[in-house]
């Protein structure tokens, strides 16, 4: 047990999902896993693992924000031999060239959070993804026919940001969209050695003012556990 999950060893799979939402991962539990079972409750956050296609997989909330993020997936990693983290989740569009419901792949994350300057002294430390994952990712968006971009994306510290004028900054240095964990996850993931992916899709369009409705959510939210537990299914 950690101070944040209420789980025994052995109880994770090497491979868990990471929907913000923790009643997200219920729901993926419920409906895509096989045998599922609760397995860390703590804070609500909550954590299952079961089975898909065969394969054990586990599924987790994530909370919002990279100080919440970077809680769970560091002890996922050092206390219950978590190898591979694929933030499943959402962000907002900044270019005309990304419509709603595409999926976004995070080749890189950019990010006004101090994280991992503090973690990475006097070094701008590049925040890349896993090759492989993303590879696994991008072939099973081929498969399925997604819309899908790879490339870099911002994580923002601020929801609510004042500042508008960064949609302009993000645009032009073409960021993909803005979301707030991905960089979080991927300095955890370099500092302890895991594998780690974030994969969005887009409900928000921040230039044009456009947002998914409640059943393109779902629609989009369902599409992407597809992709992504076929993509993950024949992970060592
Ligand atoms: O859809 P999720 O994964 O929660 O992600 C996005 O939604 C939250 C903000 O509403 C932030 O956590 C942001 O990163
Ligand atoms: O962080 C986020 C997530 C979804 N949509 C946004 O505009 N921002």
């Amino acid at each position: 047990m950690t101070p944040h999950i209420n789980a025994q060893s052995g109880d994770f799979a090497k491979t868990v999902l990471m929907p913000g939402d923790p009643l997200r991962a219920k729901y993926i539990a419920e409906n895509f896993l096989e045998n599922a079972r609760l397995v860390t409750d703590v804070r609500n956050m909550f954590g299952y693992t079961g089975e898909y296609q065969g394969k054990r997989i586990s599924v987790m909330g994530s909370g919002m924000g990279v100080p919440s993020i970077s809680i769970y997936a560091k002890e996922l990693i050092t206390d219950f031999g978590v190898e591979n983290i694929i933030r499943i989740g959402s962000c907002g569009a900044v270019s005309e060239k990304i419509k709603l419901m595409d999926v976004v792949m995070a080749m890189g994350a950019s990010t006004d959070s101090a994280v991992n300057r503090t973690r990475f002294p006097q070094t701008d430390f590049a925040m890349i993804a896993d090759f492989g994952l993303l590879r696994r990712a991008a072939d099973a968006a081929e498969k399925l026919g997604a819309s899908y971009h790879v490339g870099n994306l911002y994580s923002s510290d601020l929801f609510y940001s004042p500042d508008e004028s960064r949609y302009d900054f993000m645009e032009k240095y073409g960021m993909l969209g803005v979301e707030m964990e991905a960089a979080g996850l991927y300095g955890v993931a370099t500092e302890f050695g895991a594998r780690a992916l974030a994969m969005m899709t887009v409900t928000d369009h921040l230039r044009l003012g456009q947002h998914l409705t409640a059943e393109e959510r779902q629609q989009t939210l369902n599409d992407m556990i597809k992709l992504t537990l076929e993509a993950v299914k024949d992970l060592d």
